[in-house]
């Protein structure tokens, strides 16, 4: 998820390769006209295929349209059909070229919505991409194009997110690309109190049939966006031409069961809403269908409301045939951002098979095995070695960060100055235990430099965009492939460097490896760390004096 930044920023190298040679049918219908790398090239084999079928996935899920990462397209691309509105604010952003995802994402959603008005026709979208190659803006961009024409004020965009700091970065972005339209966006997300969200979402008019909205796009947590659909007046779904789930495996998860139902229940009782006998109409005209339009009252209620079109975005997108199911997708097109060299780097054909997980080519990734009970003492040694700054360690737990941080702070603050020339290491626990005034601090004495290590659990394993992070530690071994995948991927984003380590256990050594083969993520991506028995012995010292200070405090 992205906030647009002032900065320049890096792209990837640009690998466009021939647009193919003939449009199929298939591309047709998907928008995908005569795109480059849009081939199956990088697909299922058949047997896999038939494996995925005996596991009951989807054909559409076992057969992604799969683009190479490398991939990119100049902005002004006529495949794209950009504004010159949206060219010059991505020109201002030093945006210049369109990285794989939005190169493929942007041409079948602007081809779905030039077709047809009522966009009956338009198809679901499922996108798996590796962390930091721009998602944001691949659903960001066509949503602005196509609302900014827009007469009247409806909610027709909604963007539901896992977490409060996600959904204000992304609501960052729509804000960026909506300066010079009349759209208006809206964040729900219990950062202020239910009323005052009310008020900005749906104004303060009597009960109207048709609701009425002050925004066009609303960004959203599923407990905020429950809250209104349950008790906010005039807010309805029954004008939605978008609905957008980011990070969706996470929104599919156990923890996030019923909004699903609820916003599904919600949308097709406003489509039923929509077959009145217009004849029949005695009730206020509703704000949101009527006001500053042009066209009329009966016009507006006799026409089938518009097809919502789903958009589904992860870095690690579940394949799980029951969860997908719940989505009631209509005719899905699977776009998956990948990399031929996936296959070459694996040891075996299954091995290729399995690498599901795509990384940014920009990060190197290594690890290091150690004594459990002495996990402390390596990480303040990887922290010495590697010259780590800019740095997020994660650990399994929120005990274990704040135990962690009192650790190394301990050591930094024992140690004398000449052990450590030209290099200061500040730690800082970041959790959500913090005030939310404290957590703004932390990240932005982090931003600045004064604060070289965040010592953090889960929570802001996903979709962080931080420029400043050049380095993931994994304090704990994670114990899933998408765990792994998204806490690494706060770094080395947008194309540039980025370092992730593991402090492996030696207890641990044997499942971790096995995670990582079983996913095709091990020779080729794995580098071990031999560590140097001379410093470690000399850093021992000083960390067994931290450990006993911080023990006085417990004690
Ligand atoms: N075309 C582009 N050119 C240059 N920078 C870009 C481009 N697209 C996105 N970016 C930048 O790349 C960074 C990562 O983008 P974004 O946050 O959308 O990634 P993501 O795919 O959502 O990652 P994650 O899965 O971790 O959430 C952001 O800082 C964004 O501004």
């Amino acid at each position: 998820m992205a906030a647009i930044k002032d900065t320049a920023i890096t792209p990837v190298a640009t690998s466009v390769s021939e647009p193919m040679a003939a449009a199929k049918k298939e591309e047709k219908e998907n928008g995908l006209l005569r795109f480059p790398d849009f081939s199956q090239q990088f697909g299922l084999s058949r047997e896999s295929a038939a494996q995925a079928s005996r596991m009951g996935i989807p054909h559409w899920l076992a057969h992604p349209t799969t683009i190479d990462r490398d991939t990119t397209v100049p902005i002004d691309d006529i495949r794209l059909a950009l504004s010159s509105h949206i060219i010059s604010r991505c020109k201002k952003a030093n945006i210049n070229t369109m990285f794989a995802v939005q190169s493929a994402v942007i041409p079948v959603l602007r081809a779905a919505n030039a077709l047809s008005r009522l966009r009956q026709h338009v198809r679901d979208l499922c996108v798996s991409a590796p962390t930091g190659s721009g998602k944001t803006l691949a659903f960001v961009i066509p949503i602005v194009e196509k609302l900014r024409t827009r007469l009247i004020m409806r909610l027709r965009a909604l963007v539901v997110l896992p977490t409060k700091d996600l959904a204000r970065q992304v609501k960052e972005c729509f804000d960026y690309f909506c300066v010079g339209t009349d759209l208006r966006v809206g964040l729900a997300t219990g950062d202020v109190s239910l009323i005052k969200e009310q008020v900005m979402l749906t104004g303060s008019e009597a009960p109207l049939a048709g609701g009425q909205s002050q925004v066009d796009i609303l960004v959203c947590t599923p407990g905020r966006l429950m809250d209104h659909l349950t008790s906010t007046q005039n807010f309805t779904l029954q004008h939605l031409e978008f609905w957008v789930m980011d990070e969706a495996d996470r929104l599919l998860s156990e923890g996030y069961n019923e909004w699903l139902s609820k916003v599904q229940s919600s949308i097709e009782m406003s489509s039923q809403s929509t077959a009145i006998d217009v004849q029949s109409i005695d009730f206020p005209v509703p704000d949101a269908c009527t006001l500053h339009d042009s066209e009329s009252k009966l016009d507006i209620i006799a026409r089938p409301a518009p097809r919502i079109q789903k958009l589904l975005f992860s870095a690690t997108l579940t394949r799980d045939p029951a969860k997908i199911a719940r989505l009631k997708l209509v005719r899905p097109l699977y776009l998956s951002i990948t990399h031929a060299a996936n296959d070459s780097n694996a040891e075996t054909s299954t091995e290729a098979e399995a690498a599901t997980y795509t990384f940014p080519s920009s990060l190197a990734e290594y690890y290091i095995t150690c004594p459990v009970d002495e996990k402390p003492l390596w990480l303040i040694y990887l922290l010495w070695e590697q010259k780590i700054s800019g740095g997020v360690c994660f650990a399994k737990s929120l005990e274990t960060a704040h135990r962690l941080a009192q650790v190394v702070q301990m050591w930094t603050t024992s140690v004398s100055e000449d052990m450590w020339p030209n290099q200061k290491i500040v730690v800082a626990e970041y959790s959500s235990d913090l005030p939310a005034a404290e957590r703004v601090r932390i990240m932005r004495l982090f931003k600045q430099g004064t604060i070289t290590l965040l010592i953090c659990s889960d929570l802001i394993a996903r979709g962080l965009d931080i420029d400043q992070i050049e380095a993931v530690i994994n304090y704990d071994v994670p114990t899933h492939m998408s765990q792994y995948t998204h806490r690494v991927g706060r770094t080395a984003r947008a194309g540039r460097k980025g370092q992730a380590y593991t402090l492996v256990g030696e207890s641990q050594a044997f499942h971790f490896k096995k995670m990582m083969k079983e996913n095709g993520h091990w020779v080729g991506y794995l580098n071990k760390i031999s560590p140097n028995k001379d410093i470690l012995s000399l850093l021992r010292e000083q960390y067994t004096g931290a450990l006993e200070k911080v023990s006085n405090i417990y004690e």
